[in-house]
Parts: structure tokens; C-alpha cells; sequence
């Protein structure tokens, strides 16, 4: 089937996906700079990710894979292999990130609670494939077009056409911004904060990481682009996205996979850094790399990562330390775990094992981590959902990239806002904290505040 470029980019349910006609060549000529590619998105519905200049921006929607519930990554690979078997492609590049991509972002968890709290509602993935895709990666740079109708016959277009076709809107402020409490407010979370101490000082479980929201009205629309620009200047080593509506600046990479390799950046260990001399700062990084509690917190994490990668892998590198990485608003405990990926591991694709598993299976795999959820994993989430008193949506989920190899992206959003779909001067920030025994919840509250900087940052505050 052929579709009309109007047509609706998401197919009925059961019908098959639109042949994808998909370009990528050479341009050149892209100004430099952190924020340089969020610069050329030229309207209020960017897919990003970038990190120090390099990355890719993408608009328009070819197609969107919407899926639901537990089975929401692999229905989303499926639906990804199928519409890659249909897609007509010439990558004149053949760099990661070129030909066909698919920006994603995933819930954290199956289900969100709905109205009757005995039916929750399943939780959504989205894979969307823009009709133009801008890359850079060390100097080099790219254009992607993908069109639904047409052929491969017709001449590549450059970057000036394609803008041309689709003119910039302004981007503008958000302007004035009233804040309110989320779903708690800051003494109503400490309380469960004291609530998921005592859980873990009882013997329930040993870790668990729990979240808090806050909501902006801004007198302005709010437009992604202002915060992204915003976010890619000042949090250059954190990844900045966006995706359908969830937009951050994270600084943990769930996984990335390229050519057999797979890197997850795994944070867990906090400490404040805004307002410290660059002295102070050292001697606290210091003081985190030696703290018992950090390191405790940090290791849950680092051994639910390794544990959930070593089945696809032949090899592993797992850093007996963690270092410390510094961003503006916060210092982590931070560990590379790297490993070299078994060419027998099964993916998810429909029709049985695929020669590697792909980037998303992989992070459907290690989803969610101990850093975002915790120790163990199933009474940690049990306990979220028991305690913490509000829907996460995207929040601390899987955000990033698919490529038609398969390689691609995942981080996971965090120092992230959500845009909501109803009104544009509303946001919902999120921040969430690692509880161990040793944790003090005031503490844990001022290090929630630490985390909604970025955010508070980007919109203006
Ligand atoms: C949950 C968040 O961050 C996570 C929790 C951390 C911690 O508790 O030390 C550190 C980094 C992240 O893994 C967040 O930023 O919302």
C-alpha cells in the first residue's frame, strides 16, 4: 500500500505499515556549536538527541508506532523490523544515526493508575520515524529525508530546500512561570521518603529510588526548542532529547550499542554542586567517592546493569570504582560498564532470534535499572507503585534512538519535563532519589531539588 504524503502517519490496527522511501547524503556547510542542531528544528514538535554539538534532530512524522503495556518495547521492534522489511533505502553516509531512525520514548512502568485504582491503564512507547533527520558526528554531518510516497528516482534534497519547505516558526520564552506542587508536596514526599527508610531498615528490600513532580505554568506557550537550546549549552556532558512531548537533559546513558559494543553509563550518588568554588567542589567530590552510603547506593545500580547485560554478552568490563562526574547542578557517582555483545544473543524481532539483540531490546532488557527503580527490582517496584503517589508516565523510562541495524541510544529521562498535550504553558518536572538505610529525608528532598535545576534552568527560572 501507498500512501498519500497526508496521510495519517500512524497505521490502523492490524493494517501494515507505509513503504518508507528513505535518503541520507553528505551536507556540509552546518554552523558548530553545542546547540547548533537544535537551531535548525523548525517547529514546536523536535525529536532530539544530542550531546557536545553531535547527534541527531529530526521533524515532521513519517510514521508512529504507538504501543502499550508490558509488551510495549517489543511490540515497538516488531513493528520496527516490519516497517524496515517495506522500506526503500540509500545511505550514502553509513554512519550511526543515518538511513532509517526511529526516536523513541517509553514509559517506566506496564501500567499507570487510572481512575478505578483496580484497573490500571497500560503505559505507552512511542517509535516515531521524522521525514527529515539532521546528523552530525566528529565533523561529519548528514541529511535524511523519508518520504511515504516517491521513489529513490527523484534528487536528493539539501538542507536549505528542505528547509525552505517547512519555514522556522520563532522561537519564544515561556515567559513569567507560576510553580506548583505535583502530585505531593516537598514534606509529603519526605514522608515517603521516611516511609521507604523504614521499609529497608525492616528488611523489605534494600534499595529503592522514588520520585516527585512539579508542576510550571508559564504565561507563555512553551516551546521545546527554548528549553533544548537552553539545556545543550549548559549540560554539554548530559544527553539532551526530545520525544513526543518528554524533554531533558540526562545524564545516564541506559545503553548504547555500535558495531558489537555496548556502553551503559550507570549514576547512582548524589551531591549538590551549584553555589560550590571549583575547591569546594573537589573536596566534596571527594567526600562522595569515599562515602559508604553513595557507594552502597551506587553499587546496587552498577551490579542490576551488569547482571542484566551479561546474557548478551561474550565480554564484560564492569570498573571495580565508580569516578565522579561533574555537572553544573550535581556530582555522581558515575560507572562505564562495557561489554562486547554475543552475536548469538537473541533480539526481539517477530519472527525469532535476530543476529545481535538491537539497542532497544537491549534496553528493554536492563529497564529499569536499580538507579531508577531498585533492589530488587520487583519489590522495589512494588513498592513505587504503593508509595510514591503519582504516575511516572515517561518519566525515568527509556528515551532515544533506533537505527535500521539495530545500534542505537537509550538514556534514561531523567532531569526531564513532560509538555503537556492539553495545555501548552503547563510542564510536569521530575526528579527522583536513591533510598538506602542511611538515607536522611531531608536531605533526599534537597537533592531533589538539585535535580529539578536543569529544568527550573531551561524554562527561564
Ligand atoms: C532518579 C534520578 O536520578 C537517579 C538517582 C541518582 C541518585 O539517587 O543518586 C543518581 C542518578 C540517577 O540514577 C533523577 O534524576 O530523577
Amino acid at each position: 500500500m501507498t500512501a498519500e504524503p497526508s496521510a495519517p502517519t500512524t497505521p490502523r490496527p492490524g493494517a501494515r505499515p507505509y513503504p518508507l522511501v528513505v535518503r541520507t547524503t553528505a551536507i556540509d556547510d552546518l554552523p558548530g556549536g553545542p546547540a547548533a542542531l537544535v537551531d535548525l528544528l523548525p517547529d514546536a514538535r523536535p525529536l532530539t538527541w544530542v550531546r557536545r554539538g553531535d547527534g541527531i534532530v529530526g521533524w515532521g512524522e513519517a510514521l508512529r508506532l504507538d504501543t502499550w503495556g508490558p509488551g510495549r518495547f517489543a511490540d515497538a521492534e516488531a513493528a520496527w523490523h516490519e516497517t524496515l522489511e517495506r522500506a526503500v533505502v540509500r545511505d550514502e553516509v553509513g554512519l550511526p544515526g543515518t538511513g532509517p531512525v526511529a526516536f523513541g520514548s517509553f514509559a517506566f512502568d506496564d501500567s499507570a493508575p487510572g481512575d478505578d485504582a483496580h484497573e490500571p491503564v497500560r503505559a505507552g512507547g512511542t517509535l516515531i520515524v521524522p521525514r527529515v533527520v539532521v546528523g552530525r558526528r566528529e565533523g561529519r554531518t548528514w541529511l535524511t529525508t523519508v518520504d511515504t510516497a516517491g521513489s529513490l528516482s527523484s534528487p536528493p534534497a539539501d538542507v536549505a530546500d528542505v528547509l525552505a519547505r517547512t519555514p522556522r516558526t520563532p522561537v519564544g520564552a515561556p515567559g513569567d512561570i507560576t510553580w506548583r506542587d505535583g502530585a505531593l508536596g516537598a514534606d509529603d514526599w519526605a514522608d515517603v521518603v521516611r516511609e521507604g527508610v523504614d521499609r529497608i531498615r525492616a528488611g523489605a528490600l534494600e534499595k529503592v529510588v522514588l520520585a516527585r513532580d512539579v508542576i510550571a505554568h508559564t504565561t507563555e506557550p512553551v516551546d521545546p526548542r527554548w528549553l533544548l537550546a537552553r539545556l545543550a549549552a549548559a549540560y554539554e556532558a548530559c544527553w539532551t532529547f526530545s520525544v513526543d512531548g518528554m524533554v531533558g537533559a540526562t545524564p545516564e546513558l541506559l545503553v548504547r550499542s555500535e558495531k558489537g559494543l555496548v556502553t551503559s553509563r550507570v549514576l547512582a550518588g548524589t551531591i549538590r554542586r551549584a553555589g560550590l568554588s571549583d575547591d569546594d567542589a573537589l573536596l566534596r567530590a571527594a567526600q562522595l567517592a569515599r562515602s559508604s552510603k553513595d557507594l552502597e547506593e551506587h553499587e546496587y545500580a552498577v551490579a542490576s546493569v551488569a547482571h542484566a547485560l551479561a546474557p548478551f554478552c561474550s565480554s564484560m568490563n564492569v570498573p571495580d570504582a565508580p569516578f565522579v562526574l561533574h555537572l553544573p547542578n550535581v556530582m555522581h557517582l558515575a560507572s562505564d560498564v562495557t561489554g562486547v555483545l554475543d552475536a548469538r544473543g537473541g533480539g526481539l524481532t517477530p519472527d525469532g532470534p535476530a543476529a545481535g539483540p538491537t539497542s532497544l531490546a537491549l534496553a528493554a532488557a536492563l529497564h529499569p535499572s536499580a538507579a531508577v527503580c531498585g533492589t530488587p527490582t520487583h519489590l522495589a517496584r512494588d513498592l513505587i507503585r504503593e508509595i510514591e503517589g503519582m504516575d511516572r508516565g515517561r518519566y525515568a523510562g527509556p528515551v532515544g534512538w533506533l537505527g535500521a541495524d539495530g545500534d542505537g541510544e537509550w538514556g534514561i529521562a531523567l532531569r526531564s519535563a513532560e509538555l503537556s498535550t492539553e495545555d501548552p504553558r503547563c510542564v510536569r518536572l521530575f526528579a527522583g532519589c536513591g533510598i538506602v538505610a542511611a538515607s536522611d529525608p531531608a536531605a533526599e528532598v534537597a537533592e531533589s531539588e538539585a535535580k529539578l535545576e536543569p529544568l527550573r534552568y531551561a524554562l527561564g527560572s
